[in-house]
């Protein structure tokens, strides 16, 4: 029997960001491991129209749960949605469903926050900062409380080349800039976020910073751990390969390399793409929140769950074996043949990506207006490049993040919780990994038939031939534009005429000898 999964049975659990990427894998390993728990509470808002009921059922009935609804039946019996949204005073949480989590959580998860890059300071700060603290306050109001586990990034400390396994305080006081923020016009905070984030890329990492300082200052009694996972991709083996559901991290380029849209992308050779499986996060995670629970750490501790220093895999080889998988299971209704390289500086750079990104954009968006459509492939390429410049920083880096706290909690688990919540990323195979995390954003993300791709195969060569027909014409065109203005031209075209002239009679002659 696990001891882990045994820790969570009769245990109610609250969940924030339960219905982003990790929280849905979390949940999904917590009904499927323990489906004695006693209840997941979730807090949920509602979103795109969708009410709270509407967005949770539709969760459940995803792929993702399939095998958890076969081991937990009244798995619907477990879920407890709970209104909250995370810009609101108190959560948005109702008095009744507040006085509940009081009285009942024991085990709090907390996934929520904003993961863009380009968010404002002042957007960032209250979910990634303020939100905590009122969760934090929450928390120390709980009267069964066990353990309280802060998902946080590794890239949190971006800005070091060396990372360990600590809180770094940041320059300003957290409490201090939410107090600035609150008077301070956005005009102001835009002009100043630069010079506050201490040179790191976005407001992202530098938010999530200042919220493991506010767990830090606010823990009183709470007996916490926090999560520093690096750029977390699609299952790796939980509840089945390749689940994927979002266009966070690598996911929206791996995309957009399948779909032809992405030629060229500018990677240190050498930059390792420290990459963790989505279930592989989420079995580390459940090891904390039970060896927290159970030892209770006289600190708090802090566990980086990194791929590069224990099992590294380059950007390079990451991106060919995309273009390998693509090969052998194309995505539909691509713009081009997936087709691309690396580029190691910005002058060559710059060149292909104008001559393999916006050129081909423009020409198409030409084709486009002829015939009577809108034009678009321009925009979708600027997106493309967008993403790309704010995803270069961590594509072009490495980083040296120490593992010591995760390597003791591996140590401390039994066989059977080493296989049952295995967070070893030395077993890890990145060959078979990237092969399947594409054919995941091919099925789960893109929602495409595997049965297609048989078509998604002649539609690639018919993009072959219109590329070998195009590049022929370029070339006549280009061609007879020198012949006609060039000695030389006519000269090497006569000769080159001339021997293909003299092959043809030898090999007429020598068929006819051989009859
Ligand atoms: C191996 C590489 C080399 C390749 C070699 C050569 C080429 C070979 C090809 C091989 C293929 C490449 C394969 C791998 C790619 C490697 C690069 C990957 C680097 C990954 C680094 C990630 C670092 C993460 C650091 C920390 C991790 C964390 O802690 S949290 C998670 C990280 N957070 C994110 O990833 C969020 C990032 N996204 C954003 O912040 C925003 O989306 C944006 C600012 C980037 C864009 O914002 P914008 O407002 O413009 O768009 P948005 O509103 O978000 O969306 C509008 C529409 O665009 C769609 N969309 C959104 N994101 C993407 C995306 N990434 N790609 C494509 N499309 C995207 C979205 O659905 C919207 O569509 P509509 O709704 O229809 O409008
Ligand atoms: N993905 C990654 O590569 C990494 C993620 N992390 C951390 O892991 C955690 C989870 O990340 P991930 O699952 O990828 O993120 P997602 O963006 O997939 O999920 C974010 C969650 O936060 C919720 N949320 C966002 N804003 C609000 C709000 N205003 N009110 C209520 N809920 C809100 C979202 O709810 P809704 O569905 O309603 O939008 C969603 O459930 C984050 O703390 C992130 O920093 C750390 C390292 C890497």
């Amino acid at each position: 029997m696990s001891v882990i999964a045994a820790f969570y049975g009769g245990k109610s659990i609250l969940i924030t960001g339960a219905t982003g990427f990790m929280g849905k894998v979390l949940m999904e390993k917590l009904l499927r491991t323990s489906p004695d728990l006693k209840v997941i509470y979730i807090l949920v808002r509602p979103k795109a129209g969708q009410s709270l009921q509407q967005r949770v059922s539709q969760m459940m009935n995803c792929k993702l749960f399939e095998k958890a609804k076969e081991i937990c039946p009244n798995i619907f019996e477990k879920i407890r949605p709970i209104y909250s949204d995370l810009t609101k005073p108190d959560l948005g949480i109702s008095k009744e469903d507040l006085e509940e989590l009081l009285t009942h959580t024991n085990i709090i998860f907390h996934c929520a926050a904003t993961v863009r890059f380009d968010d404002p300071l002042r957007h960032a700060l209250q979910l990634n900062v303020i939100a905590t603290q009122q969760l934090l306050f929450m928390a120390s109001q709980m009267l069964k409380l066990e353990v309280f586990i802060h998902f946080s990034t590794a890239y949190s400390n971006c800005n070091l080349k060396h990372i360990d396994e600590v809180i770094y305080p940041c320059s300003v006081e957290p409490k201090k800039l939410i107090d600035s923020v609150e008077w301070l016009d956005d005009s102001i905070i835009e002009e100043i976020t630069p010079k506050l984030i201490e040179n790191r890329p976005n407001t992202y990492t530098y938010t999530k910073a200042l919220g493991e300082m506010v767990v830090y200052q606010e823990r009183g009694n709470l007996n916490i751990a926090i999560i520093r996972p690096s750029i977390v991709g699609a299952s790796w083996q939980e509840p089945f390969p390749g689940w994927v559901d979002n266009l966070n991290g690598p996911n929206g380029l791996i995309i957009a390399a399948g779909k032809g849209f992405l030629h060229s992308l500018k990677a240190t050779p050498k930059a390792v793409a420290d990459v963790v499986p989505v279930d592989l996060v989420i079995n580390l995670t459940l090891a904390v929140g039970w060896h927290t629970a159970v030892h209770r750490p006289k600190s708090i501790l802090i566990y980086h769950c990194t791929s590069g220093s224990l099992n590294p895999c380059l950007w390079t080889d990451l991106g060919f074996q995309v273009l390998a998988t693509f090969e052998k299971a194309p995505l539909e209704k691509a713009f081009r043949r997936p087709n691309a390289d690396f580029t190691t500086n910005n002058f060559s750079t710059y060149l292909w990506n104008t001559i393999s990104h916006m050129a081909p954009a423009v020409m198409y968006d030409f084709y486009l207006r002829l015939t009577g459509r809108k034009p678009r492939m321009a925009k979708l390429m600027n997106r493309m490049l967008k993403t790309i410049s704010m995803l270069d920083y961590f594509i072009n880096r490495s980083w040296e993040w120490s593992s010591r706290n995760t390597e003791m909690l591996m140590s401390q688990l039994s066989n059977e919780d080493q296989k049952l919540f295995d967070f070893d990323v030395r077993h890890l195979n990145w060959l078979e990994y990237t092969e399947n995390y594409c054919l995941g954003i091919k099925k789960y993300l893109l929602k495409e038939d595997m049965a297609g791709i048989p078509a998604a195969k002649r539609h690639l060569r018919m993009l072959r031939n219109i590329h070998y027909l195009f590049n022929t014409v370029l070339f006549l065109i280009i061609w007879r534009f020198f012949i006609a203005r060039s000695q030389m031209a006519r000269n090497v075209w006569y000769f080159v005429v001339s021997l293909c002239y003299k092959f043809l009679s030898y090999f007429r002659a020598s068929s006819t000898f051989r009859h």
